[in-house]
């Protein structure tokens, strides 16, 4: 007589339809199962707003536009679980959803791309002329990438992974940034070119917020859920990614806002510590403000606190200065610009 821990049921999660987005789900079933054996579980697809409106740039679409329409499914208990990227989930989530588990996470860091046409040419976005056309979407990308690079010109490139590359090829573009994270688990790893973190010559570019893990997304309260996905839970990268998130909640800034930041954990006199670095960039690339704080953190509610306390320190020296212009541009009903032209 199976027990109830063992009694065979099904869990149906959600997730959007993009070819990133089930891969990450299927991997996510792959662990789920090797630890529930006696569970079924049931992939439900769907597109959302954002992969709907392949056009408008993402300044424009707002928050939620990865996941809202989702997260409508949950609360209709259409799905038990959302598999998120976890950096495209709001730092806020609608009333009765919590973020249950964040995964083990992929390679965090943006990368270069450079497009096919030059054959290999190019080895690092410093090899490319001045007026060379970089295609990203991303307010954050395109800041930093303005400030250490000032002669390359950015255009909007929107669309999945695959149409991006396919773009970058194509149309006009001679590179474009993406996570490595996407490339590496759709095996494109062969197309990166130049990693931008922190510590590479040439980058400096501090990643996207939850940038590279995944966020499992449940209903409040649905403790056989919350105990189902703790074998997909990887701690550390949990705790860095709160304190990553709460930097971002503090800034009160959405998925479209020039907000970098890079977690590592480091041992210092013996102990494990998180380091925590931030940064908040006007659009223009021309102003900048840079902070970082390392301490000993062992919860959720530790990292919350340490990334609050971190922006709010940058607020006063200039960082909510460059938020409150780009909100002015916003408020004034002026769609953000990524591109130059
Ligand atoms: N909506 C964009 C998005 N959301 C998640 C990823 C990559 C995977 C990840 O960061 O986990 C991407 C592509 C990109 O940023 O280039």
């Amino acid at each position: 007589m199976a027990s109830s821990e063992t009694a065979p049921y099904t869990v149906k999660i959600g997730t959007r339809r993009s070819a990133l987005a089930l891969r990450q789900t299927e991997l996510v079933i792959e662990a789920l199962q090797a630890a529930h054996p006696h569970v079924k579980f049931e992939v439900h697809a769907m597109a959302t707003m954002g992969d709907r409106d392949q056009t408008t740039p993402l300044p424009a679409l707002g928050k939620g536009l990865w996941t809202t329409e989702l997260e409508a499914r949950l609360l209709s208990r259409e799905v038990d679980i959302i598999v998120h990227s976890l950096k495209d989930m709001p730092t806020t989530l609608p009333a009765g959803c919590v973020l249950g588990c964040v995964t083990r996470r992929e390679d965090p860091r943006d990368v270069v791309v450079f497009s096919q046409r030059h054959a290999g040419r190019y080895k690092v976005l410093a090899d490319l002329p001045a007026g060379a056309v970089v295609g990203t979407s991303s307010v954050r990308r395109a800041s930093q990438l303005r400030r250490r690079y000032p002669g390359l010109v950015f255009r909007d490139i929107r669309g999945n992974i695959e149409t991006r590359l396919s773009k970058c090829d194509t149309d006009g573009f001679d590179a474009t940034i993406i996570a490595a994270a996407g490339l590496l688990r759709m095996d494109y790893g062969h197309r990166i070119a130049q990693y931008l973190d922190s510590s590479t010559e040439g980058g400096g570019l501090l990643h996207a917020v939850g940038q590279g893990a995944l966020g499992l997304e449940v209903r409040e309260g649905d403790e056989r859920m919350l105990q189902l996905l703790k074998a997909t839970e990887d701690t550390p990268t949990m705790i860095a990614c709160f304190a990553e998130r709460s930097v971002m909640r503090t800034l009160e800034g959405g998925c479209s806002v020039p907000i970098g930041v890079e977690t590592s954990w480091v041992e210092e006199d013996g102990t494990k510590k998180l380091r925590l670095r931030m940064t908040v960039v006007s659009l223009d690339g021309k102003e900048a403000v840079d902070g970082e704080n390392t301490e000993k953190v062992t919860d959720l509610a530790q990292a919350e606190h340490m990334g609050k306390e971190l922006a709010q320190k940058l607020a006063g020296l200039g960082a909510q200065k460059i938020l409150d212009q780009i909100n002015a541009v916003r408020d004034a009903g002026t769609t953000l610009k990524v591109s130059d032209s």
